[in-house]
């Protein structure tokens, strides 16, 4: 019998099952951030539970964590009660942390496939809707609220109905300058912020394959933005390499069989999905965001797209009302348009790949004089080392950047790091909403190479252009 990677995983969790495909699935690993948890240890608390497997739990804060100024107080009040919250629920209950100031602390779904505590075969939640993310390691990992942390951390167990599978084949070769996050927003842009709802997405095909972790990475932190919760890759050698020696890897013979085991975590040749979706790569520009939902995507040299020219009336109003509120124009081209800020960082784009990308660009050049700050935020404190070892920061000091700590940072305004009013952002992070990097800010999303040219230049430019 042929199995698809979902079903392999999915089996292998299930406690029980109930005839219309909903069932009780067992949790391996939970990561746990500050803001998302506090409830949930306050209600296991409250009715005299206790935590069933301390050892799965994974804790760190990274949403509203500072990314300057670690060792003075912390100035917002909700902020600092919820890292200290997590600090206290980990304590008393003997869960393993990254404290703040850990050289290990960043961005959790950095954090857990650095460290190898994102392991191939695991079922793996986290009160975050980007657990997506570590679906790049052959995992059934998932995005989960506060009331279902509190199940898992009594429990282990969630019931979750089965989603349907779909497969995004990727083939042919991506161009020069083009990324995997151009290629994951070029795929939103094909299927539509909600394209992917109730599916789980395995994404395929050779481009897939020579793609680095760290890439694969990007493309599954994005299928929550298609609405797929679960975005998967199989394993291959790659998965393996990157594994090999991390801290909380399988040791000796321990290794041996991880292995052996892993290896079977791959889509059967001949299995079925319910939907299949073929993408040519050589078909992907540099893309960019141009509205308020990570599907309004455009390519760098395309104009803004005419709500007028639209057939679907609710299309056309929300083009019509994210035009205004991006201050922008149909017809118009981005390439035109001034930035106020630059963002390197987040769950998506702050790994050494994108770090080494954007540095490459920026390289012995300065950023524009109408940015008013440029912020390079790696995804966890090693990543931040690496680059350090590599002289990268340097780069970004050089060009006018600011270096800073790790976190979530500018990707969403839970921290010192937002946009003002009015303010226009070439970001590397995943969600455009309205208000998501600071009430009126406007963000445009885009690749590390992207927002790296764009920060020297001012504005968007085709970033294919800087390597002929
Ligand atoms: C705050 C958190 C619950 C949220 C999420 O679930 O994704 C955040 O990380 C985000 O990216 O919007
Ligand atoms: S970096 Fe952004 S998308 Fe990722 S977990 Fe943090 S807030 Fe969410």
């Amino acid at each position: 019998m042929t199995n698809n990677l979902f079903q392999k995983l999915w089996s292998s969790h299930i406690v029980r099952e109930e005839a219309d495909g909903t069932a009780l699935l067992y949790i391996d690993r939970h990561f746990v951030n500050e803001v998302t948890s506090p409830q949930a240890f306050e209600a296991v608390k409250k009715k005299g539970g206790k935590i069933w497997r301390i050892a799965s739990i994974v804790a760190t804060s990274d949403h509203n964590v500072p990314t300057k100024g670690r060792n003075t107080l912390i100035r917002d009040d909700l902020a600092r009660l919820q890292i200290q919250t997590l600090e206290k629920n980990c304590e008393d209950n003997g869960i393993f942390a990254y404290p703040m100031n850990d050289i290990r602390q960043g961005i959790l779904h950095v954090v857990g496939p650095e460290q190898g505590q994102t392991l191939p075969g695991m079922s793996i939640v986290c009160g975050d809707s980007h657990t997506s993310t570590h679906g790049a390691f052959a995992t059934l990992a998932f995005g989960i609220g506060t009331s279902e942390i509190e199940h898992v951390l009594t429990t282990q167990c969630l019931v979750f109905a089965k989603p349907k599978t779909m497969l995004i084949s990727i083939e042919g070769n991506l161009q020069r300058g083009v990324s995997a996050k151009d290629l994951i927003l070029f795929i939103l842009r094909k299927i539509g912020s909600a394209g992917a709802a109730g599916y789980a997405i395995e994404f395929a095909g050779e481009v897939i394959a020579r793609m680095s972790m760290e890439a694969r990475m990007t493309i599954c932190n994005m299928a929550i933005e298609a609405g797929a919760r679960i975005g998967l890759i199989g394993v291959d050698d790659t998965t393996v390499d990157y594994l090999r020696g991390r801290p909380f890897s399988p040791k000796g013979k321990e290794w041996d069989n991880a292995i052996t085991y892993w290896k079977t975590l791959f889509t059967d040749p001949g299995s079925c999905f319910d939907k299949k979706i073929i993408i040519n790569a050589n078909l992907v520009a540099p893309q960019i965001s141009w509205g308020t939902s990570p599907d309004m995507v455009i390519d760098v040299n395309e104009s803004i797209p005419d709500p007028l020219l639209q057939d679907d009336r609710v299309r056309r109003e929300s083009i019509t009302r994210a035009l205004d509120y991006m201050q922008l124009k149909s017809g118009q081209k981005l390439t035109e348009v001034y930035l106020d800020k630059i963002f390197i960082g987040s769950c998506t784009n702050s790994r050494i790949e994108d770090l080494r990308a954007a540095a490459a660009i920026i390289k012995g050049q300065k950023i524009a004089q109408n940015i008013k700050l440029a912020l390079v935020v790696p995804g966890s404190g090693l990543v931040k080392a690496q680059a350090e070892a590599e002289g990268l920061h340097q780069v970004f000091i050089d060009a006018g950047f600011e270096w800073r700590e790790p976190g979530c940072s500018m990707c969403l305004g839970m921290n010192d790091d937002r946009l003002s009013a009015g303010e226009r952002c070439a970001s590397t992070s995943n969600r455009n909403f309205e208000g998501r990097q600071g009430p009126r800010g406007r963000s445009h999303l885009v690749s590390p190479q992207m927002a790296a040219a764009a920060a020297i230049k001012g504005h968007f430019t085709d970033v294919r252009l800087l390597f002929v």
